[in-house]
């Protein structure tokens, strides 16, 4: 029907997203690295655009000769297909400065004074496309090179002010020249120190960002852990239960939540002092990270409480690993200070069983390690 085959055809027409990020990439290409380069390019194309505008206009009033405009505009439109041709082709990366802004600050300088020797009475226009081209280039140049730059520009306008107020002193009367010309100067100066300070604030703001950083990791890394034992703290082992709860509803593997409750610790604290009881803490959790499986987790819950997260890779019985971790105390000392105690703990499994809230299998365990204190302490107990 005619009405169905206008439709897709009107849409034809219509420039889509994607014919716009292809011409995109077209003109800027794909390489991330060069787009900067080629935006800096764009923004020295509006300038240039503006001063051949200019040109095209000083030459259709018949203030300029039109053979030196045309020479001009050739040369403005060389030098911005050049630098594009040279950073599409990727020849700008062999550089020190891939941007290749100090190249084009100067090229675009002396241009922006040819067109102010050949403009006559319109020539003021360019004064301020010398600072604009400056200011561009104050992103892009070290303070160093802003200043150069801004030298070269001061002595090179000094020279063309003075030639033209000698051959043309009509358009170029001497007193407006040195007038243009302290104007320049003391903009330039401006840029200069302008272009320090903007460094000095980038750099400020790079060791900021990094020091911030720093602090985030570290205030995170201090959320996340026990002070005492080095050990994932409750806060972060709750996360991983639920990390595991949601994983396992979508088909990831069952698990095993246990706690482990230290035997008659506050007889230690009693007897050896709570200095020494903290030692015992963190000698219990050193064993457990040497002895436990690696997938196993295992965090301080609280007190003299520990709660252990049993991936379970295969069947088999959970409690194996925590048997090993009681063999393995039942030879070493309590802490390096106390070498004749030997610490020993009572054990609650529960598996997690899909779909329950985690503190349900947390009860459930808590439930388990009850049972096994009632029954004597030293053993585990699964539910
Ligand atoms: N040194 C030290 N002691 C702690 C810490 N947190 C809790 N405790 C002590 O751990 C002891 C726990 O005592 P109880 O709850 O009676 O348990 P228990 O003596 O281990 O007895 P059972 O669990 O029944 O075998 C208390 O004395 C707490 O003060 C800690 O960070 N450092």
């Amino acid at each position: 029907m005619p009405t169905q085959q206008a439709a897709p055809a009107a849409l034809d027409s219509l420039p889509s997203p994607g014919r716009t990020t292809r011409l995109a990439q077209a003109l800027l290409g794909t390489d991330s690295r060069q787009r900067p380069t080629l935006q800096l390019l764009g923004l020295a194309a509006l300038v240039t655009a503006t001063v051949v505008i200019l040109l095209v206009y000083a030459a259709s009033i018949g203030v300029a000769d039109v053979l030196q405009v045309a020479v001009l505009t050739s040369l403005f439109f060389i030098f911005i297909l050049g630098f594009y041709g040279v950073i599409r082709s990727g020849l700008n990366q062999r550089f020190a400065d891939p941007t290749l802004a100090m190249p084009q600050t100067i090229l675009a300088q002396t241009l922006i004074a040819g067109a102010y020797a050949v403009t006559g009475p319109v020539h003021g226009a360019t004064v301020i496309m010398l600072s604009l081209v400056m200011v561009f280039g104050m992103f892009s140049l070290r303070p160093n090179a802003v200043r150069h730059a801004s030298v070269y520009t001061v002595v090179l306008m000094g020279v063309v002010m003075y030639w033209c107020s000698q051959k043309q002193p009509l358009h170029y009367p001497l007193g407006q020249e040195l007038f243009n010309f302290a104007l320049t100067a003391i903009v330039m100066l401006a840029i200069s120190r302008l272009s320090g300070q903007l460094s000095e604030m980038r750099t400020r703001l790079k060791t900021q960002k990094i020091a911030l950083e720093q602090a985030l990791a570290h205030i995170k890394e201090m959320a996340a852990r026990d002070e005492l034992t080095g050990l994932p703290n409750r806060r972060r082992m709750m996360t991983l239960l639920q990390e595991h709860a949601t994983r396992h509803a979508r088909g990831g593997p069952r698990f095993f939540v246990c706690i482990i409750d230290l035997d008659h610790f506050k007889n230690i604290n009693d007897t050896y002092g709570h200095a020494a009881g903290d030692a015992v803490l963190r000698a219990f959790a050193t064993q457990a990270q040497v002895v436990l499986r690696t997938t196993d987790m295992i965090g301080r819950w609280g007190g003299e409480e520990f709660l252990l997260l049993l991936p379970e890779s295969a069947p088999g019985d959970p409690t194996l690993g925590v048997a090993r971790l009681r063999e393995s105390l039942a030879d070493l000392p309590a802490s390096p200070a106390l070498h004749d105690l030997r610490v020993q703990f009572s054990a609650g499994f529960a598996r997690y069983e899909e779909g329950e809230p985690i503190d349900q299998a947390i009860e459930r365990a808590d439930r388990a390690l009850y049972a096994a204190k009632s029954a004597g302490r030293n053993r585990s107990v699964v539910l």
